[in-house]
């Protein structure tokens, strides 16, 4: 079983003649909420550590924002992202790029943030000869699965194998305004090794937000897209107009199917991920409470809108992952026949696509 916490050494660079013999590359690549806040950090953090270069660079979708120019020029020039930031001071480091091929020139750590949809064209890219810096590592925060039959894959699997290239993963109780309001939390990362260890709590640790490395990446990754999955039911009980005994009920349940999931299909991972850390109980509680998923769960139950038009009416731009995830591990269970041990992921499905009453969610659970 995967340690509670990993050790490893703070990072430390490397000196020849009383230079740094690396200067770390940092690129983030998405500037949605959570891109931004994480990009946000991990240029405060380049700006003041030893061993970092002190630009990091965020890739952009450009886009003409009407009366005010272009998008990575707005960003660039006022340091802030208000369509998916607002309010939020980014520092001058931080610089918005349009090309996704100038903003990895020569990153040794490449964050990957970008909503799950939009992964495919990005990683398209990267793969081409020469895009990437042959000592490159990458992290992804995104949250979700790639199912094909019965075959599941998660993000840090498919980039390390797209990119050839180690990946990390990082989750953990983390809503992005809160987490750019520099309210303290706490974040997991789950590595390959203990210099990953090393290099991505480098990046990101910071006074308001604390981040554990463990030895699980696909416990990482998992929990932060089954999670959205319970924090669909949460949404649900919300819209019913249920109470707090309801809703912590749901929590429990969600939280066996998340760990009984992981267990049968990932079984080189950790309960302990689940249990004891930041992206397993404590990210499905904020979600299932303050997440966009809970949001747009309730507003369908009491609206009877699809959630494409909810998407687009009550998150301005931001995208919805869990609808998406419900979906591909729905059909991943039912390929692989084991549907009846998890009613719960069954249900927010059929709710969701087939129309389902939302009262069904709690019957067999
Ligand atoms: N927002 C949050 O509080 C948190 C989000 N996450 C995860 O991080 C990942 C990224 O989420 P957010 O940064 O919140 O993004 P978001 O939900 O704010 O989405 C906006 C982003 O999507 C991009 N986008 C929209 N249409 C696109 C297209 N056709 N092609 C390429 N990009 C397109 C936009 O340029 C922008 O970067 C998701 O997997 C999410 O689940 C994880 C923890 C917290
Ligand atoms: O993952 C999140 C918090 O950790 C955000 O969840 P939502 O996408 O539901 O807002």
């Amino acid at each position: 079983m995967a340690p509670y916490v990993t050790e490893f050494d703070l990072y430390e660079p490397e000196h020849v003649d009383g230079k740094d013999a690396v200067k770390q590359k940092v690129a983030v690549i998405g500037s949605g909420s959570w891109g931004t806040a994480l990009a946000r950090i991990a240029a405060l953090n380049a700006a003041e550590k030893k061993g970092f270069h002190p630009e990091v660079r965020m890739w952009v979708r450009e886009r003409e924002i009407p009366g005010k120019g272009l998008l990575t020029e707005l960003i660039n020039n006022t340091h802030q992202n208000s369509r998916y930031l607002p309010d939020v001071s980014l520092p001058h480091n931080l610089r918005a790029v349009p090309e996704l091929a100038d903003v990895v020139k020569d990153a040794t750590l490449i964050v990957l943030v970008v909503p799950h949809q939009f992964l495919t064209p990005v990683l398209e890219t990267l793969s081409k000869p020469g895009v990437l810096a042959p000592n490159a590592r990458a992290i992804s925060a995104i949250k979700g699965v790639e199912v094909a039959g019965d075959q599941i894959y998660t993000y840090p699997s498919i980039i390390e194998k797209r990119l050839g290239i180690p990946c990390s993963a990082l989750g953990g109780a983390n809503i992005a305004l809160e987490v750019a309001h520099s309210e303290f939390c706490e974040t997991t990362i789950g590595v390959p090794s203990p210099e990953d260890a090393a290099l991505w709590h480098a990046v990101f640790d910071a006074p308001a937000f604390r981040v554990h490395p463990i030895e699980d990446v696909a416990g990482v990754s998992l929990s932060g897209a089954l999670k959205n999955v319970v924090a669909m039911a949460a949404g649900f009980v919300d819209g019913m107009g249920l109470g707090g005994n309801t809703k912590a009920a749901i929590l429990r349940i969600g939280l066996l199917e998340m760990a009984s999931f992981t267990k049968e299909f990932f079984p080189e991972s950790s309960s302990l991920t689940f249990s004891h850390h930041s992206a397993g109980v404590a990210d499905l509680i904020t979600t299932s409470f303050g997440g966009r998923n809970r949001k747009c769960a309730e507003a369908f139950v009491k609206t009877g809108k699809s959630f494409t038009q909810l998407e687009h009416e009550l998150l301005n731009g931001q995208k919805l992952q869990g609808v998406a995830t419900a979906e591909e591990v729905f059909h991943f269970l039912e390929a692989r026949g084991r549907l009846q041990d998890f009613p719960l992921f069954d249900k927010v499905y059929r709710i969701s696509f087939e129309d389902m009453d939302p009262k069904c969610l709690f019957e067999n659970l």
